[in-house]
């Protein structure tokens, strides 16, 4: 491992916590957090993860918005009976067209919120931990040069026996690590570089371009460590982490997503550059191509739009 990667894997990891939830909330002071569910479709499980939350709002928790995504089912009815505000990637920034994708209403979801700390969760997860959204905080109340937190966990696949499966993050082992280990191998200390549950300063994140599509994690990561280095980053154990699994040719898509960012990022291909995948299936014993455009928009630094 990276030496600089393995001193800040010693010092900046966090196996196990010990700060409670009261620790947290005098630690809080006049800060204020909001916790964000990005929702494309998930009305099967949004109301699990808002409830897992809930009962953190109006202590350790200001604000819990889902932020919608363009659903079609019931996500949106199902997540205001369960207690959230729900924003709709129309409801805010309204002069912006939206763009397809989970970066683009994350980026929209700084217009929508107010907290001084910001914590991203899936809104797909199954059984959810309510300790995530605290532990999660942690580092970002308790320590100051933190402004980037990542969770990481064991990540069984739904095919699998949950209390040992760790398939899950296949694009993370097969694309995001491997990838980092070659362009940024300082961060090679990082366990889940795309995990989907992390926290931020509204200050780091505001400073920051958003990936509209899949890249949305990779990209805040490099650019986390661009802006504030690794002492700028940290990591906390969140146990185990089940949410619904795509499948291998929508994870391909998704891997080629982060590529583009992750490449634009490190230098090594222009931004915004327009890109396909071919893939593959089989019909009546025949192969045949499959292509889908791969264009993923950066949107800029919030903090260059919006006039505070
Ligand atoms: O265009 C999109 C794609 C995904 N998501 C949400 O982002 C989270 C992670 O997306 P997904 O589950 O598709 O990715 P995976 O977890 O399979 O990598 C989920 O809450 C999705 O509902 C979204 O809001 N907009
Ligand atoms: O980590 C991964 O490899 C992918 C796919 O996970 P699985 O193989 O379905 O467990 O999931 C993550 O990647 C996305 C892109 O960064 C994030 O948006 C998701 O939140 C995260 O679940």
């Amino acid at each position: 491992m990276d030496a600089a990667a393995r001193d800040w894997f010693a010092s900046r990891t966090w196996q196990s916590v010990e700060w409670t939830v009261a620790d947290l909330v005098a630690a809080k002071g006049s800060r204020t957090v909001s916790v964000v569910l990005p929702a494309l479709n998930e009305e099967a499980t949004v109301g699990d993860v808002i409830a897992s939350i809930r009962p953190l709002v109006g202590t350790l928790v200001d604000e819990l918005v889902v932020i919608d995504s363009g659903s079609t089912d019931r996500t949106v009815e199902v997540a205001l009976a369960a207690g959230a505000r729900v924003v709709l990637r129309t409801d805010v920034l309204t002069e912006l067209e939206p763009l397809p994708g989970k970066g683009e209403v994350l980026w929209r979801s700084l217009a929508a919120t107010s907290g001084d700390l910001l914590a991203f969760v899936d809104s797909d997860l199954v059984d959810p931990d309510p300790a995530f959204v605290p532990t999660l905080l942690g580092p970002l109340l308790l320590q100051p040069e933190v402004q980037l937190v990542k969770g990481f966990y064991r990540r069984p696949l739904s095919t699998e026996d949950a209390s040992v499966g760790s398939g899950g993050g296949r694009v993370t082992e097969l694309m995001a690590r491997p990838l980092l280990s070659a362009l940024r191998p300082e961060l090679s200390g990082i366990i889940q570089p795309l995990s989907g549950e992390y926290a931020g300063t509204r200050e780091l994140l505001e400073a920051v371009p958003f990936a509209s599509g899949y890249g949305v994690e990779i990209g805040l990561l490099l650019d986390a460590h661009r802006l504030v280095g690794l002492p700028g980053i940290a990591q906390v154990n969140l146990g185990v982490r089940r949410h619904r699994n795509q499948p291998l040719a929508a994870l391909g898509l998704m891997a080629r997503q982060i590529l583009s960012t992750a490449l634009g990022r490190c230098g090594l291909l222009p931004g915004d550059t327009p890109g396909e995948l071919t893939q593959f299936v089989q019909v009546a014993g025949e192969w045949l191509p499959d292509t889908a455009g791969v264009h993923v928009t950066d949107r800029p630094p919030m903090r260059e739009l919006l006039v505070r």
